[in-house]
């Protein structure tokens, strides 16, 4: 099912609609368009507050907007009622009849809409083996007794059992530690796949973003600032606050001059040779140049010199962050385990992957696109 939003206005009453900050006077969804494909995971990542939630509201008709429509193809759902949606929601507090064993949890639906006995064994029978082989086991267990990850499975398998036409997450796995997130995240992963079902899925986590969708809406104060491939996001962000906000640790951004062909840090006053295709793609005067950590070449000739305050051993890579500061901005570098303790260490960017942007404002002046590794 394709689901595609168009235009929606979404202004909670001006009283209540405060944040921890204050009223923040606009909508919670200003004029919203997306339009996620049949059977695509899309995550929505984004500060707090900036209406991910909302979006999933909307689509769950638990909220109307003042304006604007919600397509199931292409029909006009905006004012079909919420049971009629065919919606399956998942949230981070699972909410599991307490005092109803896995499968009751699961009947519950086919008791309310008075379904047979037997079309309710003959579903949950059915998600039972799509949900795996020891989930039988929870269906005969009360949710006090499972663990979180255990939850989550079974307040999957209870949407799931009702056959919906749309997934809606949000923050489904929040509420786990850390290593039952990672295996939860992998296994609803496999779940979405193997049913095909559009879903939403909403997380603040990054990883988890990038993780579970096949595409990433990034939003920010009520409005969509980019819909993308990771790779889409990562390396042609359409504005300055994409490319902060895609990437751990995020990119860093030093106030540089562009004057014959070279580059100046002025602050340090270090000028690097730019290669020819960037600097002619690059006005003269000042602007931004962001760097990634992998995108510094280490211990190099014309290198600037970092002064390094520590390294951090990067767990899963033969690899350590250097963190330390040039020109009062942090940096984070990549480097190789062999790169001996030093207090300082001159660096390059690998021109192939820097960014520059405007001086003042957001806009994005050159990228360097997605390189071809794959
Ligand atoms: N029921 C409500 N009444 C009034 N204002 C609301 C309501 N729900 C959300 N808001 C406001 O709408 C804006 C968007 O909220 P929303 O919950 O959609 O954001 P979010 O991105 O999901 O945030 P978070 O990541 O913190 O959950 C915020 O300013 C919030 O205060």
């Amino acid at each position: 099912m394709r689901v595609r939003l168009e235009n929606i206005l979404k202004q909670y009453d001006e009283l209540e609609q405060v944040t921890l900050t204050g009223y923040k006077g606009r909508p919670a969804l200003d004029h919203v368009s997306l339009d996620i494909h049949d059977g695509e995971t899309m995550s929505i990542v984004g500060p707090s507050g900036c209406g991910k939630s909302t979006m999933l509201k909307i689509v769950a008709g638990l909220e109307m907007p003042q304006a604007g429509k919600l397509f199931y193809n292409d029909f006009d759902m905006t004012n079909i009622k919420p049971q009629d949606r065919g919606i399956g929601m998942v949230f981070q507090d699972y909410a599991l009849y307490p005092v109803m064993k896995g499968k009751g949890n699961l009947a519950y639906y086919f008791q309310m809409h008075q379904k047979s006995e037997a079309e309710m064994e003959a579903r949950v029978r059915q998600t039972a083996e799509l949900m795996g082989v020891d989930f039988e086991l929870l269906l005969g267990r009360l949710p006090d007794t499972l663990s979180g990850g255990e939850k989550q499975r079974v307040a999957i398998a209870r949407c799931i059992v009702r056959d919906p036409l749309v997934f809606l997450m949000d923050e489904p796995i929040v509420n786990l530690d850390a290593k039952r997130r990672e295996r939860t995240r992998i296994e609803i992963k496999k779940l979405l796949k193997k049913f095909g079902i559009t879903t939403i899925y909403v997380t603040h986590d990054q990883q988890e973003a990038i993780f579970m969708g096949d595409r990433i809406t990034v939003m920010r104060d009520g409005v969509i600032e980019q819909v993308g491939t990771f790779d889409e996001l990562y390396y042609s962000p359409v504005n300055l606050f994409v490319a902060t906000f895609i990437g751990t640790p995020p990119i860093t951004i030093l106030p540089v001059q562009v004057a014959n062909g070279q580059v100046i840090v002025s602050q340090v006053n270090h000028a690097w040779n730019l290669p020819e295709h960037i600097a002619a793609s690059l006005p003269q005067g000042a602007l931004r140049m962001g760097i990634r950590p992998e995108g510094w070449v280490l211990n190099t000739p014309d290198g600037v010199t970092l002064s390094v305050s520590h390294i951090e051993r990067i767990p899963t890579e033969r690899a350590a962050f250097v963190h330390g500061n040039l020109a009062g901005k942090h940096i984070n570098a990549i480097a190789s385990l062999e790169q001996p303790e030093t207090k300082a260490i001159a660096l390059t960017p690998d021109w192939d992957k820097v960014y520059f942007f405007a001086a003042e404002g957001e806009e994005v002046i050159y990228t360097p696109g997605t390189p071809d590794f794959f």
